[in-house]
């Protein structure tokens, strides 16, 4: 099997590398523009006869042969989304039509990740897949949700019309080692404040809810997804909710019990809840996460205490 990851120098999408090189019949190309991906993430497999690393942005035409496509190539911290938002929805909408061009001529089947965004400022929770959504189209996030909703339809379009193989996750927030240490995102920003002995910054009113899921379960739903025989839609989260003082509390107990929790300001249309209803994950793919948010929390801080050169002390 010859399989091409879009964004594959990222987070998620370098994890899900390493799985699918776990198989020694899977051949695995990366096509990533290091935009907030790095080469570092993937240091271990580059040069390896089964693997090829491409920079490439997906706004281009790509023109390769592979059998699957797992399409991740998108900023995905609100700070980078909204960074060049222009930039943000042409990933989402000319990238994925360029990935759709692509699985159509070679006859690809092509898995989306797209978000729980999509739900915007969800009016019904835990949010179903069948749930249409509350998002506002001219805010500063529509670049990110909105692009990834047009991609979801432009998946649906390709695949009524020409019959196209399509796989979509909307993926829950998802956080563990390789995060960017200055993602901007809460687990990341939380964990270094942590270690640095900075005030973690929970931002207004506090009481928004998220679910956090481990990355290995992550990549474990993506490939399940991606090998059975439903479209999608389907949720890929861990249900387990928590309010971002909640979060704050956790990282400060498990971390540096000595650090502060601050109130700071937050930004425009921040969903105040969010929480997947994962019964089609469970049914159709067997799938359901496994590491709690305490286990998980304490994976991450070793990764970025190594990184960031802070030692635990005892
Ligand atoms: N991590 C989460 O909580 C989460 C939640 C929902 C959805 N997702 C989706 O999962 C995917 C991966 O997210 P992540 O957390 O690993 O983010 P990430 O920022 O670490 O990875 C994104 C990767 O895409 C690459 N990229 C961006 N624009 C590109 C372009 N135009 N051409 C080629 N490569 C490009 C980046 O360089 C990076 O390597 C994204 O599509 C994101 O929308 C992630
Ligand atoms: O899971 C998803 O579908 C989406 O979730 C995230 O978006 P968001 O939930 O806004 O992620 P964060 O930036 O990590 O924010 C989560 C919450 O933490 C709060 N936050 C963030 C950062 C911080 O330092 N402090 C803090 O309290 C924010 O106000 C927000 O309420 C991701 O960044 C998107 O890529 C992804 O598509």
């Amino acid at each position: 099997m010859r399989i091409l990851v879009t964004g594959g120098a990222g987070f998620i999408g370098s994890h899900l590398v390493d799985k699918l090189m776990e198989n020694e019949k899977n051949e695995v190309i990366v096509a990533d523009n290091f935009f907030t991906g790095s080469k570092d993430n993937l240091k271990k497999w580059i040069g390896h006869p089964r693997f090829e690393l491409i920079r490439h942005d997906v706004t281009e035409q790509l023109l390769i042969e592979v059998d699957q496509i797992y399409h991740l190539a998108c900023p995905a911290s609100p700070i980078f989304y909204k960074y060049n938002p222009v930039k943000t929805i042409k990933t989402n909408v000319i990238g994925t039509l360029n990935m759709l061009g692509l699985a159509k001529r070679v006859g690809a089947r092509i898995l989306l990740t797209s978000t729980s965004e999509v739900y915007g400022d969800p009016l019904e929770h835990p949010q179903p897949e069948s749930y249409w959504g509350n998002v506002n189209p001219i805010g500063v996030r529509s670049c990110y949700d909105e692009g990834k909703r047009v991609a979801e339809t432009l998946m649906f379009d390709y695949h009524r019309q020409h019959g196209i193989e399509i796989r979509i996750a909307r993926i829950f927030n998802t956080y563990g080692p390789r995060m960017n240490i200055d993602d901007g995102r809460v687990v990341s920003n939380f964990i270094a404040q942590a270690i640095r002995g900075e005030p973690l910054t929970v931002q207004v009113p506090g009481t928004q809810t998220r679910s956090f899921c481990y990355v290995s379960d992550m990549v474990d739903g993506l490939i399940r997804l991606m090998e059975g025989e439903n479209t999608g839609p389907i949720n890929i989260g861990n249900p387990g909710e928590f309010t971002m003082i909640e979060l704050a509390e956790n990282v400060k107990e498990l971390i540096n019990p000595k650090v502060e929790i601050n109130m700071v300001e937050n930004t425009p249309d921040d969903p105040r809840q969010r929480k997947p209803d994962i019964t089609k994950a469970k049914e159709l793919l067997g799938w359901e996460p496994k590491v709690k948010l305490r286990d998980g929390l304490p994976l991450m801080e070793e990764d970025f205490r190594q990184r960031l050169g802070v030692p635990k002390s005892n």
